[in-house]
């Protein structure tokens, strides 16, 4: 759909450069979506994996995020050969609703209770970053929680409409329960993309 440079505003990697390739098509649905223009995959024009390598080198930094969309509703198999042999580091956004495909140096899963996690791509995260909207979202992020590996950096995450709302209940749930981190859309305050 769209890849640009900028700096992953989010999560554990959060002030880091990183390339962006943002895939098309999503069936999650997430009401509250910062991307809806992103679902219909068939709206987006196409790219040769060598067209997205080459455009990544062209830029100095060389971790890459892959997001969407949901981006597990590709094969990632080649597409992240391509990327790490030329020596970049492989970074996934998802929702985790698709099978696992692709090699990764990090994986982000932001489970969803419109279309829930498969558990094999639980299994193989490294952060688990939670959308907070209403209050409920703090026992769905303890139940996802539950199903990841022990050394999982755990994130949650104010839903961007409603941030003056949730915020001040995700900063108390962190104090309380102190394995959660607060994430940020740090690039929504920076005005970068
Ligand atoms: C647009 S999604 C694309 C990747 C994948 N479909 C997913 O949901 O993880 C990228 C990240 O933005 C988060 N996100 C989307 N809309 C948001 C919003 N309105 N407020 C806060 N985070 C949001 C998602 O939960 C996810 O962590
Ligand atoms: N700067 C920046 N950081 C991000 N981290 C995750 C994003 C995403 O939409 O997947 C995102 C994004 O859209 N921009
Ligand atoms: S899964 Fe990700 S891209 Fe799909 S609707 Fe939800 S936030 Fe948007
Ligand atoms: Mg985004």
């Amino acid at each position: 759909m769209e890849q640009f440079y900028t700096i992953q505003g989010e999560g554990f990697n959060t002030g880091r450069a990183a390339y962006f390739i943002r895939l098309g098509g999503c069936d999650v649905g997430c009401h509250w979506c910062d991307v809806k223009e992103s679902w219909d995959a068939e709206a987006h024009p196409r790219q040769s994996i060598d067209e997205l390598v080459a455009a990544v080198l062209e830029h100095p930094g060389r971790n890459v995020v892959i997001t969407g969309g949901e981006p597990l509703m590709h094969d990632l198999t080649a597409l992240t050969a391509a990327l790490q042999a030329a020596g970049c580091q492989t970074w996934l956004e998802t929702s985790g609703a698709h099978p696992l495909s692709g090699s990764w140096d990090w994986v982000c899963v932001s489970p969803k209770k419109f279309k829930a996690p498969l558990p094999a791509v639980l299994a193989a995260v490294h952060e688990l970053k939670v959308v907070v909207f209403n209050e409920s979202d703090f026992a769905w992020a303890e139940a996802h929680a539950a199903q990841v590996p022990a050394h999982t950096r755990l994130y949650l995450q104010p839903e961007w409409s409603r941030a003056a709302r949730v915020t001040p209940a995700i900063i108390d749930y962190v104090k309380q329960n102190p394995r959660w981190q607060v994430s940020l859309q740090t690039h929504k305050y920076l005005d970068i993309p």
